[in-house]
């Protein structure tokens, strides 16, 4: 009689099925529910408008991640044609007409799909400020025209309006850091010198320096799991271009009708008008009355003397505080190595000046030559530059030096831990990173949890456990098997 196959029997059969279908559906489970979504990335626009200029930055990061804690790096930036924004006052429409080109340019590289869900701010810094000082009417007609047009975008728009002082110089400070990735790793952290057109700003943690001596000097963060104190003040009125009018118009006060300049090159000659000049709150209370409508405006390229009088925009007779910057503003001792941009970077890179291995009294030196070139000469060397820009590098270097030494104290050795720059790992430096993180609540207080496993070694460890199962399912089968059908030999 044929021995009846135990291979065959329905109950074998059942736990074979059910252990290949539930290893099968085991490992199709873990692939697909942990499997990377194809590169997909979420994007965020912010418009920087400053006070000479706007610009429109896109940011990009990993969809995947969660809660957005993807790292975030700028993938393209448009310069905004014409002046900032706040010199359309007289004509606002003109304001918000004027970020159309790049605004058209940001929904070409922002992928279709992704446009409606694409968050976009507008924030505006001194020049605003300024505005809104002197006239918060028209300032406020300038922000309806500016919103107008940014709405007509098929973006998430989120608003537009003027940061304070604190939020400016603070969003740069973590704009640097989180791009030198030293906040997720609690490193010590960098501080923050942006130099614009209307302010400047000052931002770094200090040790001894709880916040008490003066609060509005202070902002506290926890951001990965890490508490920082950060100093910050943003001086209106000391950013270069309103710099230049204090320095001239307190030129003016010893005679109007002609300036003879330390901090323009010799052979520099220019007409100017005294409303232009005067056109702006940082300057408007000296207007001399019943001056003559222009004046002429001639240099003699004098490092020294320029120092002299950039010097004089500062007041540092009084200090109600333990330690003070200028103008009686509180600053606690500098502390840690610093990044200096925007216009910092601009003037220092074309003066040849970024090293700060270069001793101080080296760099000045250099610039002493710079400021005395003739201007013939000095047009001569750099065909292609803008006249306005480069007729204003001698005074903007002297400004950048006497600011950074009188002003906030720099000594030649703590000079040499300013780094100039303008990108970090190709993001701008500057505030608009740093504000998008925030608002986006990119940035969590605490530390995120142990790095999930990531998915190679996922698949691998389920593929091991699919592997034992099957064997054991093999083994526990065994005692069924089907004799061996081999007869023993016998000679
Ligand atoms: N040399 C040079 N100067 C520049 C360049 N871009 C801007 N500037 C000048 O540098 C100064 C600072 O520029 P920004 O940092 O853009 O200033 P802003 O943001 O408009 O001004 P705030 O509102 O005060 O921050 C201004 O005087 C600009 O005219 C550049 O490419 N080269
Ligand atoms: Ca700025």
């Amino acid at each position: 009689m044929k021995e009846k196959n135990p291979w065959h029997t329905p109950v074998t059969i059942i736990i074979t099925v059910i252990g290949v279908i539930a290893i099968v559906a085991l490992v199709t489970v873990a692939v697909l529910q942990n499997r990377p979504v194809p590169q997909k990335y979420k994007y965020g626009i912010v418009l920087d408008a400053g006070s000479s200029h706007t610009a429109l930055y896109i940011y990009q990061w990993r969809a995947e991640k969660d809660n957005n804690t993807g790292r975030v790096e700028q993938t393209h930036s448009c310069k905004v044609k014409g002046k900032g924004i706040s010199s359309y006052a007289s004509e606002p429409w003109r304001a918000g007409e004027s970020l159309t080109l790049c605004m058209q340019e940001a929904e070409k590289r922002v992928p279709h799909k992704r446009h409606h869900e694409t968050p976009l701010y507008l924030g505006a810094t001194a020049g605003m400020r300024l505005l809104n000082m002197e006239n918060s009417s028209a300032s406020d007609r300038v922000f309806q025209a500016v919103e107008r047009a940014l709405q007509k975008f098929p973006f998430s728009y989120q608003g537009a309006r003027i940061l304070s002082g604190q939020e400016e110089g603070a969003f740069g400070w973590v704009t640097v850091n989180y791009l030198d990735d030293r906040l997720t790793q609690g490193l010590e952290t960098t501080g923050a010198l942006d130099l614009g057109g209307a302010s400047t700003q000052i931002s770094f943690v200090s040790d001894n320096y709880d916040g008490s001596e003066s609060p509005s000097n202070s902002v506290t963060f926890r951001l990965y799991g890490n508490d920082y104190n950060l100093y910050t003040h943003s001086f209106l009125c000391y950013g270069k271009d309103q710099v230049l009018r204090m320095a001239l118009a307190q030129q003016t006060q010893s005679g109007p009708g002609a300036i003879l300049d330390p901090c323009f090159h010799p052979g520099y000659m220019e007409t100017k008008n005294y409303s232009v000049l005067y056109d702006s709150p940082c300057v408007s209370d000296r207007k001399p009355q019943g001056a003559p409508s222009i004046f002429n405006h001639t240099g003699n390229g004098n490092f020294r003397q320029c120092q002299e009088v950039v010097k004089r925009v500062f007041n540092f007779s009084s200090c109600k505080y333990s330690r003070c910057s200028f103008n009686g503003v509180f600053q606690p001792l500098l502390q840690g190595p610093f990044g200096a941009f925007s216009a910092y970077y601009f003037v220092m890179n074309f003066l040849n000046l970024t090293d700060t291995s270069i001793p101080l009294e080296s760099v000045m030196e250099k610039l002493t030559r710079y400021c005395a070139t003739p201007w013939e000469k000095i047009k001569l060397q750099h065909p292609n530059v803008k006249l306005n820009y480069l007729a204003e590098y001698c005074f903007s270097g002297t400004y950048i030096l006497t600011l950074l030494t009188e002003g906030y104290n720099f000594t030649s050795e703590s000079y040499s831990s300013i780094k100039f720059i303008k990108k970090i790992n190709g993001s701008d430096a500057g505030w608009t990173l740093g504000y998008m993180l925030n608002l986006t609540n990119m940035i969590p207080a605490e530390a995120p949890d142990s790095p999930p496993l990531p998915h190679a070694g996922y698949v691998s460890i389920v593929t091991i456990i699919a592997f034992l199962l099957f064997v054991l399912v093999i083994l526990s089968l065994r005692p069924l098997w089907p004799r061996c059908s081999k007869q023993p030999h016998i000679i």
